[in-house]
């Protein structure tokens, strides 16, 4: 299996307003932020925090009124829109709904995404292996309606790596999940991480996953009101009671 080279994010000043009717809304609001290459950074957050909106912005889905994003060392704010789509194809995004295409089988849904750069018998291949890698070999032929809900997020996830990511964004990846069904998901998102040294932001409401995370982030109106790591050697979840500031 490949190991791709995890690239390091930096936001410096990140600003994203939306207009709401006459309103304006300020959903990231100076945004500094800085994660080393290969780091599991769980997003957290009230609704309405900014989580989404920050991963669209890493991720180049939206595009920022004021500040800089530079990842890998590449400032994303500057692209051009012929490289803002290569850039896209080096970033894995993992959905909560996992928008799967139901006519197509688990492979074809991997396979999707890099179908316009090389003909499907190129990709089927790696799309095999991948399957394989998030455990569903031998379900490669599967409609993702013949598939549970978690199931279909691990077909999601490797298509999702199809691109060799070395960020991978993952927004409230098992919000539809049952808690069991979301940890293997963290368990996998985590184990890939460490095979393939992808950096990884996870958005989540769910406290004891961000616990297994390298750090934690809180968001509040659309800046960091917190930062704690979560790889000091003490339990995760006892440093996030001492602290006793966890308000997911
Ligand atoms: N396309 C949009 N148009 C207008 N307002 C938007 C848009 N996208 C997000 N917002 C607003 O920006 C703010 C931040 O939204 P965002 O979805 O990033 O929050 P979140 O922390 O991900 O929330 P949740 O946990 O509910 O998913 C909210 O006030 C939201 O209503």
């Amino acid at each position: 299996m490949t190991s791709n080279a995890g690239v390091p994010v930096q936001t410096a000043g990140l600003v994203k307003r939306f207009r709401s009717g006459a309103d304006r809304i300020t959903a990231v609001d100076w945004l500094d932020l800085d994660v080393p290459a290969g780091q599991a950074v769980a997003v957290t957050g009230p609704s309405g925090s900014g989580k989404s909106t920050l991963l669209h912005l890493i991720g180049a889905i939206e595009r920022a009124d004021g500040g800089t994003i530079t990842v890998g060392g590449k400032e994303v704010t500057k692209l051009r829109r012929a490289e803002l789509a290569a850039y896209r194809r080096g970033i894995g995004f993992v959905f909560q709904r996992y928008h799967l295409l139901p006519a197509l089988t688990a492979l074809d849904n991997v396979i999707v995404p890099v179908l316009p750069y090389r003909g499907r018998g190129d990709h089927a291949a790696r799309a095999r292996e991948l399957l394989d890698a998030v455990g569903l070999a031998g379900r490669e032929r599967a409609l993702p309606a013949q598939l549970s809900g978690g199931e279909q997020q691990r077909v999601g996830i490797a298509r999702a790596l199809m691109g060799e990511p070395g960020l991978l964004l993952a927004d409230e990846p098992t919000g539809n999940l049952d808690s069991a069904t979301g940890g293997q998901i963290l368990d996998l998102l985590l184990r890939l991480r460490d095979t393939r040294g992808m950096t990884v932001l996870l958005a989540t409401h769910e406290q004891h996953l961000a616990a297994r995370c390298d750090r934690l982030i809180r968001l509040s109106d659309g800046t960091v009101v917190e930062d704690i790591d979560l790889t000091d050697g003490e339990d995760p979840a006892a440093t996030l009671d001492r602290a006793s500031r966890l308000r997911l």
